[in-house]
């Protein structure tokens, strides 16, 4: 049998999508093996702890591992529990030793394996970590927005060495948005205008509050089917889709920050992140604008119209907000969590070229980061 190629990861981030990527990870062993490749856990890390291989050129975390990893993660343990049952193959390292040892294993398998540095985290903090893999020869693979709606530095810094970096998954889940926006691009069409409806959260709210029920019971069966972000204010004020729209526009070309981009919330600034938690905007916040809503949505609907939260990139412009759309519209036709997206560009003049299908979800998410590492391990002999 022929050796197998081997993919070394580290995975930051170990909630709904991280562990269901490492769940894939295991349940496709026999497929990947087909394909010659396979993928070596060797380091796992939540908001606290890191868990690393005992020997990281030799050793790897096996699938009886990951699988415990994945029950202590959705139990909401700590990944140190692990030392207990698993303490000959693995170490843990807590707060101040976690970046050193995050940035050694870059240095010892960046250059020589293009070691994967995979976040699945919903974290601002890992930026500083993934531009100094970048320097030390790592890949980085996304699901996390922020570190390329970070600053215009940072995103420079990790969009160097654009076959090193893959991002699929940070806007339209598994859609492949970013693959064929740079097919485009990369053939010299000039793309001039997209226009998308690119939360799964938002687009699954709207058609529910249509169909009837109140604002604060969709938000949470949405929370509880894995669309929103930890926080789901961040998909409630635009801002998760600003960051998308801030991705794609920065691929266009497009040298402009979060703040360029005018977003529309659906809720008030007294119950914000700085205000209530998450649990008390939740139970009581929510509720209160159960009417509001609810009314915004049985006016549209007497002009035949529905809400939709847009996002529209065009020339040097970026918005993104709620707009009232015909029922039958591209856009306006969309159900639960799908998103769909419109490309324009000199080869899609009249018609654009359409992407759309589910844009949220653990397993969808989770499927684009897999297909996003395995892609860029060609680089590697
Ligand atoms: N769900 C979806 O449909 C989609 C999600 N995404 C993106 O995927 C990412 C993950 O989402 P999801 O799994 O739902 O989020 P979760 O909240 O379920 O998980 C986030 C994980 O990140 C960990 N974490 C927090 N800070 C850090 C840090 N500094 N370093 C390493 N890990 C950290 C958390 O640790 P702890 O367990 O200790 O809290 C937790 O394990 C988000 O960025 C989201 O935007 C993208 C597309 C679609
Ligand atoms: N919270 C996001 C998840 C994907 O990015 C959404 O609802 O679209």
């Amino acid at each position: 049998m022929a050796t197998l190629k081997k993919i070394p990861l580290v995975l930051m981030g170990c909630g709904g999508v991280g562990r269901q990527l490492l769940q894939n990870i295991v349940s496709c062993r026999s497929l990947h093996a087909n394909l010659g490749v396979h993928l070596r856990v060797v380091g796992v890390s939540d908001s606290k702890s890191l868990v690393v291989a005992s020997d990281v050129f030799t050793k790897e975390f096996n699938d009886n591992l990951l699988s415990e990893i994945c029950r202590l993660k959705a139990d909401h343990s700590s990944l140190s529990m692990l030392i207990s049952g698993f303490g000959g193959e693995c170490q843990v390292f807590l707060d101040s030793d976690l970046r050193g040892k995050l940035l050694e294993i870059a240095s010892l398998l960046g250059i020589s394996t293009g070691l994967a540095f995979v976040d699945c985290s919903a974290s601002s903090e890992t930026v500083e970590i993934l531009t100094q893999a970048v320097d030390l020869g790592c890949c980085i693979v996304l699901a996390n927005k922020k570190p390329l709606t970070s600053t215009m530095e940072d995103y420079d810094k990790l969009v160097s060495r654009p076959r090193r970096i893959r991002y699929e998954s940070t806007v339209g889940a598994g859609l492949p948005v970013i693959a064929s926006l740079n097919r485009i691009l990369s053939s010299g069409d000039p793309v001039h205008r997209i226009v998308g409806s690119l939360s799964g959260t938002l687009g699954y709210v709207m058609s529910e509050v249509e169909d009837g029920k109140p604002l604060s019971q969709v938000v949470k069966a949405a929370k509880s089917l894995g669309y929103t972000e930890p926080d789901p204010r961040d998909d409630l004020s635009g801002m998760d889709v600003a960051r998308k729209a801030l991705i794609l526009a920065r691929l266009l070309g497009m040298r402009i920050n979060i703040d360029s981009i005018k977003i529309e919330s659906l809720y008030p600034e007294e119950m914000g992140p700085n205000i209530m938690s998450v649990e008390d905007f939740l139970s009581t916040g929510l509720p209160l604008l159960d009417n509001d809503i609810g009314e915004r949505v049985r006016k549209a609907s007497l002009n035949g119209n529905v809400l939709r939260y847009v996002c529209v990139i065009e020339g040097s412009r970026c918005t993104v907000g709620i707009q009232e759309l015909p029922k039958n519209s591209p856009l306006g036709r969309l159900r639960g969590s799908d998103n769909v997206l419109e490309i324009y560009s000199r080869c899609y003049s009249e018609q654009p070229l359409v992407i759309q299908g589910a844009g949220a979800g653990n397993d969808t998410t989770a499927a684009g980061v897999l297909a996003d590492i395995l892609d860029i391990q060609d680089l590697f002999p």
